[in-house]
């Protein structure tokens, strides 16, 4: 039987570090469970749901939804999940959000995803997403078998709403003033670790060694 104790973890880092691409390879190696603010918001507004319609022009204009109505949202889907380990992506992204979330559980790591703003950029403007299920494409960096289409389903792809390059600047200012200052609330709790660089696939041997470290990949027996 596997034995394993129930890690909590957030991945940070600016809009367009690779977040996304980083959780789904965590979620693959160690099976935890990947939950994404961003993911959440978007399958609201494609089903049209108060909450979604709500958030919409927020987030096209590149601005952060309100803390209280992002806490609620992400706590009620971490508690129906209270027997697995979990990665959020996206949340905490505010002082208050990373407070909202210590009162309800510790976490036990926070990975930050440190990549140039100038990197990000070019990236944004060829990202194409899956909505429904948020997987992501670059039309250079890991492209569709067929272009313009998920692998999965097959269904169409689109460019996000907020990955115009206003809007991406919008985002990058909204993440220096509001959610850098989260990176130190965690360094001082003794929990943050940085991971810098501008390849995805550079980075991610060092995350997944150090998450090696701390937690067994899915199908291996720990003691
Ligand atoms: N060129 C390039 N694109 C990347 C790399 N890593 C991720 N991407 C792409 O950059 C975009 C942003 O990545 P994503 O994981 O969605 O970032 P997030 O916004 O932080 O969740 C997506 O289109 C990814 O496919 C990389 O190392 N090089
Ligand atoms: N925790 C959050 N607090 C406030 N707004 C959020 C949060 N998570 C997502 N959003 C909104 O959804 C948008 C897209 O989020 P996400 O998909 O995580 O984007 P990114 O690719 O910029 O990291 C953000 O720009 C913001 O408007």
């Amino acid at each position: 039987m596997v034995i394993q104790r129930i890690f909590r973890a957030v991945i940070m880092g600016p809009p367009g570090s690779g977040k996304g691409t980083v959780s789904a390879r965590i979620a693959k190696t160690f099976g935890l469970k990947h939950v994404s603010s961003g993911d959440i918001l978007r399958a609201n507004i494609e089903a049209q749901t108060e909450l979604g319609l709500l958030m919409k022009s927020c987030i096209d204009q590149g601005q952060l939804a309100p803390d209280d109505v992002m806490s609620r949202l992400i706590l009620s889907d971490l508690r129906a999940m209270d027997r697995s380990s979990w990665l959020i992506d996206g949340f905490p992204r505010t002082v208050s959000q990373s407070e909202a979330l210590d009162d309800a559980y510790s976490v036990d790591t926070v990975i930050n995803l440190n990549v140039p703003f100038e990197t990000i950029k070019q990236r944004l403007s060829s990202r194409w997403t899956h909505l429904l299920s948020g997987r992501v494409y670059n039309v250079d960096f890991n492209p569709p078998k067929v272009p313009g289409f998920d692998d999965v389903t097959g269904e169409p792809l689109a460019q996000r709403d907020d990955d115009t390059p206003e809007t991406v600047t919008r985002r990058l200012k909204a993440y220096q003033t509001q959610t850098e200052p989260v990176l130190e609330y965690y360094r001082s709790k003794g929990v943050l670790e940085i991971f810098s660089g501008t390849e995805t696939n550079k980075i991610w041997p060092h995350v997944e060694a150090f998450l090696h470290s701390k937690l067994s990949p899915i199908k291996q027996k720990v003691s």
